[in-house]
């Protein structure tokens, strides 16, 4: 470790190592160093150890990046992987989102032993799922599901579903594809019926304000086009996510210059939704963002919000 040029700070789950890996593969390549020059610290956060729902409700996604960040700003590490959908939508105001890897398949897949689709479960089937969004999304379209807790890693939850706590669950692609378990998986639910969560897919890459060298390297493997994506999702939360727990769905997709953003938003039980469909420049990525979300609240009213 001490060898190494640069150090990586990540959470120790097998995706969360996999992603760290990946960004090595990139760094070690674009700055022609040998991997070994590049070192993965694997730091355990608050809400790994927390169990407990309503204490990671209380303290949010920032739970998973606190001892991260705080890594990042003693100078224990140089550069700190995220999966990007696990963000806060506030950073510290040291940190900032330094590169995106290219994105991975965004949509959340179905896993069941029994049917190949949401829609083919059976009358008052269980549906294992901590996510507000999946729960939401899978009641307005299938309201008799009964929607049980499923949490840990990907691995974890599966395994929970091969014992048999579910008839099905929901896990993002993206995971399933790092991990090369996507064949225990039904396949993807198509974006026109189903939104992912905001940054689904993507590798974010933090590093502090300051840090102008590891800044530069940073840039040296980012993806634009992930990163302008990123920017759209994350200024549409910023919008909807400060005041509320309402179950969000928010894509940006990049085609040349052009911006295709959906968002959705539903009421937990699945009872009522709000979607928006914009278009535009990819180089109004935040404002379009912003705006979607600020169309949303207006249409959802407080009202909306209160009740999540
Ligand atoms: N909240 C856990 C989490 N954070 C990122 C992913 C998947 C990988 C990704 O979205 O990039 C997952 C697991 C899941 O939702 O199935």
């Amino acid at each position: 470790m001490q060898s190494a040029e640069i150090i990586i700070g990540t959470r120790g789950s097998p995706l969360a190592l996999a992603q760290a890996e990946e960004t090595r593969a990139r760094l070690s390549v674009a700055l022609r160093l040998e991997p070994e020059a590049i070192a993965i610290l694997p730091i355990r956060t608050t809400g790994d150890r927390i169990t407990d729902r309503s204490l990671m409700e209380a303290g949010g996604k920032g739970l998973f990046t606190k001892e991260i960040d705080e890594a990042l700003l003693s100078g224990a590490i140089h550069i700190a992987v995220h999966s990007a959908k696990d963000l806060p939508t506030r950073l510290p105001d040291e940190i900032v989102i330094a590169a995106c890897l290219e994105r991975e398949d965004v949509r959340d897949a179905f896993l069941s032993p029994v049917v190949s689709r949401l829609t083919d479960l059976k009358q008052g089937a269980v549906l294992g799922t901590s996510s507000l969004r999946r729960r939401a999304m899978a009641l307005s379209l299938r309201p008799d599901l009964r929607i049980v807790e499923m949490r840990g890693n990907v691995q974890t939850r599966m395994n929970k579903l091969a014992e048999g706590h579910a008839d099905a669950t929901l896990l993002a692609m993206a995971g399933l594809k790092r991990l090369g378990l996507v064949d225990h998986s039904r396949g993807a639910i198509d974006i026109e019926d189903w939104l992912p969560a905001a940054g689904q897919g993507a590798i974010a890459i933090a590093a502090r304000v300051g840090d102008t060298a590891t800044l530069e390297r940073l840039a040296a493997i980012d993806h634009a086009a992930t990163s302008t994506a990123l920017a759209a999702e994350r200024a549409y939360l910023a919008v909807l996510d400060g005041s509320c727990r309402t179950p969000i769905g928010g894509l940006a997709r990049i085609e040349g210059d052009a911006l295709d953003f959906r968002g959705i938003i539903v009421r937990p039980d699945g009872s009522e939704a709000h979607a928006v469909v914009r278009r535009g420049a990819a180089r109004d990525a935040e404002r379009i963002g912003a705006e979607a979300g600020a169309e949303l609240a207006a249409r959802g009213g407080p009202a909306f919000f209160a009740e999540a």
